[in-house]
């Protein structure tokens, strides 16, 4: 199958009583603070993206503006509350769990903040959990798991446990466990954000070495906007659970004021249409 988009239509999540009724005032122009006036929190509101293949396309926004929650819902840890996700044709907010289960196994990794590594097992068995949830024979998936450990340059740390290796290198391990298990959509939430900051530029380096290689889908979430500058093919940003802005960095992005204000006019651009800045 060619490499998917991943498209949001008009998503909602709110936490809280009677979520659905609280769409429909959102949908009607109440505020998210006259939600939270009644008890529930408008994490998402009516967002709407597209980010296509090839693409690294960057969510950036303060903390509490809703990009972990939206995330999540893109590869179905969070149900929407209304609003639809697309994995190339496949709608996920259509499926049952086992289908759901099946999109996720075959076609989206995740890369979290803090790694999510297993303690007790050794850096392949870790790069090669997500072929072991797929049900992939021992031997194969520990070989992928190898190669995968080769192009994130770990190579002779493969039976080391995950404390024996430097954050950078444990984040290393999380990339080759997304890379072992060849989806073509990839989340990363923070992904870089624990990791010192020469670290992190070498990450973002290899990151964009990788997609150079690969050319996957994907989606990145960053507070960061140098992160987001450096990595992004496009950027949306977030505020108070909406998507305010959509652009592509370079000399046009407005810097000033991208973090915390309102866009005075969104605008839609094209994917990877333009140089990235170095
Ligand atoms: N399970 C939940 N129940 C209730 N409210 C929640 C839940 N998860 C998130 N929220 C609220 O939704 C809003 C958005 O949170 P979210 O974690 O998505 O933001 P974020 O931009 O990822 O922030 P951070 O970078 O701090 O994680 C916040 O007000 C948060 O308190």
């Amino acid at each position: 199958m060619n490499v998917p988009a991943v498209q949001v239509d008009g998503l909602f999540k709110v936490f809280g009583r009677r979520p659905e009724d609280a769409v429909a005032r959102l949908r009607e122009g109440a505020s998210a603070a006259e939600l939270r006036a009644d008890g529930s929190t408008a994490a998402v509101i009516d967002a709407g993206f597209s980010a296509e293949p090839g693409e690294i396309f960057v969510v950036m926004g303060l903390s509490g503006s809703g990009k972990s929650t939206l995330i999540r819902m893109l590869n179905g840890l969070l149900t929407p509350t209304a609003g639809r996700v697309h994995i190339g044709d496949t709608e996920l907010t259509g499926l049952d769990p086992a289908g759901l289960r099946r999109v996720r196994q075959e076609h989206i990794s995740m890369v979290f903040q803090h790694f999510a590594l297993l303690p007790h097992r050794t850096v392949v068995e870790n790069a090669a959990y997500a072929l072991e949830v797929r049900g992939v024979e021992r031997r194969t998936r520990l070989a992928a798991a190898r190669e995968a450990l080769d192009l994130v340059g770990l190579q002779g740390w493969a039976d080391h446990r995950p404390d024996e290796l430097s954050g950078g290198m444990q984040q290393r391990v999380g990339l080759a466990r997304a890379l072992a298990a060849e989806t073509d959509v990839l989340l990363m939430d923070e992904a870089f954000s624990a990791l010192d900051p020469l670290i992190r530029r070498e990450m973002q380096d290899q990151l964009l070495e990788l997609q150079r290689r690969f050319g996957k889908t994907i989606v990145f979430i960053t507070h960061d906007l140098n992160e987001a500058m450096r990595i992004g093919d496009r950027i949306a940003v977030m505020r108070d659970g909406r998507i305010v802005r959509t652009g592509t960095p370079g000399r046009s992005w407005p810097i000033r004021g991208t973090s915390t204000s309102p866009a005075s006019s969104p605008t839609s651009t094209a994917p990877a249409s333009s140089p990235r800045p170095t």
